[in-house]
């Protein structure tokens, strides 16, 4: 018998395809005892943007509002996932389509286990974000777009990236020498690079209340 084909990353592989000889396992705890138990449904809130645009302050605040409203809520970063689930990853398309890929699973188990789920990552390409959203149902992926022009994500630069970007020290950076698609109909396009933090956070948990994933008036 010849052995099983190995992958330098993931070690041995089947040819038969990852679900071969795996079975799905329903718990009786669900989605909807969770919800029923915390008093609030979950949901994905999947942040884009360009570096600087806002999705970690935004993400952080929106979190914190939530979370003094008594919601279950937890943030995936994308700077903190790349020193752990992500850290062999770098910033080649592929690479990025892979974070993203991971994201949007863990994503579905978050929204599994009842949490409102709020992720920041570029994720600059439209198919895999795509992805991640076809992974639920209609409506549990929420995207927002931070939406902030290069020139004041630029003028931010907040970690002095775009400076080492143009300088050719960051090879692939995005916005630079690496593509960012603007999500074409977002679900929330909030105008991080013109309003202040506030009124931001206002913008989302207003939509959030709408759809019922937070109680009204709050
Ligand atoms: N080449 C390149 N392009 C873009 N960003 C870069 C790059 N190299 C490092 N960084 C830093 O990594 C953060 C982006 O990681 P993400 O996981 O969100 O990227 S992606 O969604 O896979 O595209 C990003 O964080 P934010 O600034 O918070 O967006 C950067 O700090
Ligand atoms: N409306 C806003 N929403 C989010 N951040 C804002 C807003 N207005 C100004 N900022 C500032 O822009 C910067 C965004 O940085 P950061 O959240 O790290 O962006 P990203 O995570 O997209 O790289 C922060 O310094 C933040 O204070």
């Amino acid at each position: 018998m010849s052995a099983a084909p190995t992958n330098p990353t993931y070690g041995e592989v089947t040819t038969q395809g990852a679900s071969t000889n795996i079975a799905w396992h329903h718990t009786s705890v669900d989605r909807a005892a969770r919800a029923l138990q915390r008093g609030h449904r979950s949901a994905i809130l999947w942040f884009t943007g360009l570096s600087g645009s806002g999705k970690s302050t935004l993400a952080n605040a929106v979190n914190s509002a939530l979370f003094e409203q008594g919601l279950s809520c937890y943030v995936l970063d994308g700077d903190n996932i790349r020193h752990g689930l992500c850290k062999d990853l770098g910033f080649s398309d592929a690479a990025r389509e892979e974070n993203i890929r991971r994201i949007g699973e863990v994503s579905k188990l978050f929204l599994d286990a009842g949490v409102v789920v709020l992720t920041a990552f570029v994720s600059p390409f439209k198919a895999d974000r795509d992805k991640a959203r076809a992974l639920v149902d209609p409506g549990d992926f929420i995207e927002i777009h931070c939406a902030a022009d290069l020139e004041v994500c630029e003028g931010r630069d907040t970690k002095g990236l775009y400076a080492k970007a143009r300088a050719g020290e960051i090879k692939e950076f995005t916005g630079i020498s690496s593509p960012y698609e603007a999500p074409e109909q977002p679900e929330l396009r909030v105008p991080t690079g013109s309003q202040n933090l506030e009124e931001s956070v206002a913008v989302v948990l207003s939509y959030l209340a709408a759809q019922g994933v937070i109680p009204q008036g709050s």
